[in-house]
């Protein structure tokens, strides 16, 4: 622990222990926990043993036998290896608690459950439902339980107790163990106060009670989580979908948990932390990268974005489909065979009504209307003839008439079949047909989205085209019967994996039917339902867990919905740090227009990353600028931790520079430590250089550098141990506005510099 470190304020909910703790350690009942984590770990060790020794076995049994033979072999050997994967992955602090209660026995809490030889539970997974006290119990409200205890590890090695005694009244425990140990500070301040990495690692070992409430809150609706920065919005969100896939892992694994987040640089600063609570089979990705085949990567100017994301959009691309199908203003008159067909307006018109009333997508309907066109005109053929067509002739002229180009292009002109890129592109490109689709939206606005055709896509257009794929849809007739048979085929799948675990005895929680049965269906192509999900636009999931929610646009919004229309999500974010322009001020004026009464929400309200005089800082900003902040108590207070620089204008970029390699020097621990300078998008080419890293456009965030430099944008989502913040005047101009200094200001853990030479925004330094 970093001996400058103390715990904050107590608050209700909050870190502080609901019970007496004790700082000492009392080494003979260390001894004692030694010996069961021992027992555990030799329990892993062995079935780690079992379970490569039938892998073995099973890659010995050679490639023979019948297709179905070796398709349950090789479902085997990725059995037995992902069971492998998963026993390495629990290493780390393999049991963490333990529960000591009135009546029951004692129970000990770790990252996956585990039962002896004679399948007696000897480590509670700290997902069930009798681990739960182990994070929610108080002395108010104790369940039974009147010790809980944290067991702080180094490897295998026991290092610390740390003890809430939830019954005050009682000073030993039962069965003669001598002496209660009461616990000083916390595993909790412990890891709070640890170097950083440049990756986030998981809290299971000290959940709080107010985050344990919303990792284990129901399934259904939406939840939306509004917390002020640090109060483990995004820990409390990853917790919550491993706790869901593995409490309702039968209704999940079939159609799968999305996760949205807000750059690639933050899912990978994320993206340790699913693994090492043994779950994998999360579909992460970004908003640009959610439409697959289109990827939006180039920058845009906020104002764009502000009008692609709002809400009219959808009428816009919806008006924009229906524009393409249109009557001609002039009947057309063809010549085949010598004879006189003539695409007749009111034809048209009645073909499009007729097609319209299918509620069909564009592409699909299309072969409706030209279906009924070539009916018609085959009819025009057919009463110039001599004689009465026979249906087989009739088929032939229908084929001509396809066939010819001028009825091909009337039919096009009438109703073009469409991709969604040539749709929005054409928007773009072709002023008239903005105007068409958009008749509300100003002359202003419109000349704002104008841009040249084959211009790279950005975050925002991703919404835009989705709405248009949605609306346009694909003709996949045959896509379609396949997926049917492969559906059919899964649920086989499903149930035969299913029983082949049971009989197996494969652990409780560490390899599903799920992966199972993609390996005995996958003929070949072994494709998780992750890997099929991300290729499919039409994909839907079981739930959707949505970070730094408050930065989607309306129109992102409905596109994440279209994925999930069971509207089972967890919505986590803050109001105050929005910096898109087309993103949330308030939940509710967001979210009610698309999810009405359908969802709820709940706070945080302890912020476990920033010292509190950083913190204090950050907020008198925020509310001097007039921004939604949230209640907020720091669980952490250390000394020195905000220091203000002023600065000459030709020294600022070497004195960041100078502030950031000192603040490396304090941080530093055992090797880790990360500091970032964050700056103005004008100044981060020379700090780059000043601190010695090349000046590559986006290469510094979420990296594991020792000194980082980025936007306060990039920063979003991330933390580092210091901070060296440059000209915050200027954030507050760009933009992101105070929003962006805001998040700028509440990412160190330790240590905050502000290297300024203008004068500072108001409250920062009060
Ligand atoms: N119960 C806990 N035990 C240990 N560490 C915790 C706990 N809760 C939060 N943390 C730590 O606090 C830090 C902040 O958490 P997190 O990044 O989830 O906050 P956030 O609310 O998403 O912040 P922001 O809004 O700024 O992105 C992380 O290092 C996280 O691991």
């Amino acid at each position: 622990m970093d001996g400058r470190d103390r715990p904050g304020q107590h608050v209700p909910g909050g870190p502080s222990p609901p019970g007496r703790r004790s700082v000492t350690v009392q080494s003979d009942e260390v001894r004692l926990e030694q010996l069961t984590v021992d027992l555990l770990y030799a329990r892993l060790d062995e079935l780690r043993r079992t379970t490569r020794a039938r892998l073995a076995q099973v890659r010995r049994s050679g490639p023979s036998g019948s297709p179905q033979n070796r398709s349950e072999r090789d479902a085997f050997a990725t059995l037995y290896e992902d069971r492998a994967a998963l026993l390495e992955a629990v290493e780390d602090r393999l049991c963490f608690g333990r529960l000591d209660f009135d009546e029951d026995p004692t129970r000990y809490i770790g990252r996956i459950g585990l039962t002896d030889e004679h399948h007696t539970s000897i480590l509670t997974d700290w997902r069930a439902p009798a681990a739960q006290a182990f994070y929610r119990a108080t002395a108010a409200q104790r369940d039974g339980v009147y010790r809980r205890r944290h067991l702080v590890t180094r490897g295998r090695t026991v290092t610390a107790l740390e003890d809430d005694v939830l019954d005050l009244g009682r000073t030993t425990g039962p069965g003669g163990e001598g002496d209660l140990v009461l616990s000083g500070e916390g595993a909790l301040l412990a890891s709070l106060a640890a170097a950083r990495t440049g990756r986030m690692g998981d809290i299971v070992a000290t959940i709080q009670a107010e985050q344990d409430a919303i990792i284990r809150s129901d399934l259904q609706g939406a939840l939306v989580v509004q917390g002020g920065p640090g109060t483990g919005k995004t820990a409390v969100a990853l917790h919550r979908a491993a706790y869901l896939l593995y409490a309702h892992r039968r209704l999940l694994e079939r159609s799968g948990v999305l996760l949205v987040g807000p750059s690639r640089s933050f899912l990978r600063y994320i993206d340790q932390v699913l693994p090492s609570l043994g779950e994998t089979g999360v579909v992460s990705t970004t908003i640009s990268d959610l439409l697959p085949g289109v990827a939006g990567r180039a920058q845009e100017d906020p104002a764009v974005a502000e009008v692609k994301g709002r809400p009219e959009m959808a009428e816009v691309v919806a008006r924009a489909v229906r524009a393409r199908q249109r009557v001609p203003a002039e009947d057309v008159h063809v010549r085949v065979d010598g004879y006189d067909v003539v695409v007749r307006r009111r034809d048209v018109r009645d073909a499009i009504a007729r097609a319209r009333r299918l509620h069909k997508p564009h592409n699909l309907a299309r072969v409706t209307f030209v279906r009924e066109m070539l009916n018609r005109l085959a009819q025009q053929y057919a009463e110039q003839l001599t004689y009465s067509l026979p249906s087989d002739e009739r088929a032939e002229v229908v084929e001509e008439l396809r066939t010819t180009r001028e009825i091909r292009v009337a039919l096009n002109l009438a109703w073009m079949p469409l991709t969604p890129q040539k749709l929005v592109e054409d928007l773009y490109a072709k002023p008239h047909r903005l105007a068409e689709a958009a008749p509300r939206t100003s002359a202003a606005d419109r000349r704002l989205l104008r841009r040249e055709p084959g211009s790279p896509w950005t975050e925002a257009d991703i919404p835009l085209l989705d709405e248009a794929a949605e609306l346009l849809g694909e003709d996949d007739q045959a896509a379609r019967a396949q997926a049917r048979r492969d559906a059919e085929q899964r649920t086989e799948s499903l149930d035969y994996a299913r029983q082949v675990l049971e009989s197996s005895g494969a652990a409780g929680g560490l390899v599903d039917a799920e992966t199972l049965a993609d390996r005995f269906s996958g003929g070949g192509s072994h494709q998780t339902t992750a890997e099929r999900a991300a290729q499919d636009r039409t994909w839907t999931y079981a739930h959707l867990v949505v970070d730094e929610a408050q930065e989607l646009s309306a129109m992102a919004w409905r596109m994440l919905l279209r994925r999930c229309p069971t509207r089972s999500m967890t919505i986590v974010g803050d109001v105050a740090q929005t910096s898109s322009p087309a993103g949330a001020r308030s939940w509710s004026a967001m979210l009610t227009p698309l999810l009405r009464d359908s969802w709820r929400s709940a706070e945080l309200t302890v912020n476990y990353r920033t010292p509190e005089a950083v913190a204090s800082s950050a907020r008198s900003m925020a509310l001097e600028a007039g921004l939604p902040v949230s209640p907020l108590t720091s669980a952490r207070v250390v000394p020195d931790a905000l220091r203000v620089h002023p600065t000459a204008e030709d020294d600022l970029v070497e004195a960041a520079a100078r502030n950031a390699a000192g603040a490396l020097d304090e941080v530093r621990q055992d090797g880790a430590g990360q500091v970032a300078v964050i700056a103005p998008e004008r100044l981060l080419g020379a700090l780059r250089r000043a601190v010695g890293l090349p000046d590559v456009d986006g290469r510094s965030s979420g990296s594991d550098d020792p000194v980082v430099v980025l936007s306060a944008r990039e920063s979003k989502g991330l933390e580092f141990d210091a901070v060296v913040l440059v000209e915050p005047g200027d954030l507050v101009d760009g933009p992101g506005g105070a929003s962006d200094l805001y998040v700028a200001m509440t990412r160190p853990t330790k240590l905050l510099h502000v290297v300024h030479t203008q004068p500072l925004p108001g409250g920062i330094a009060d």
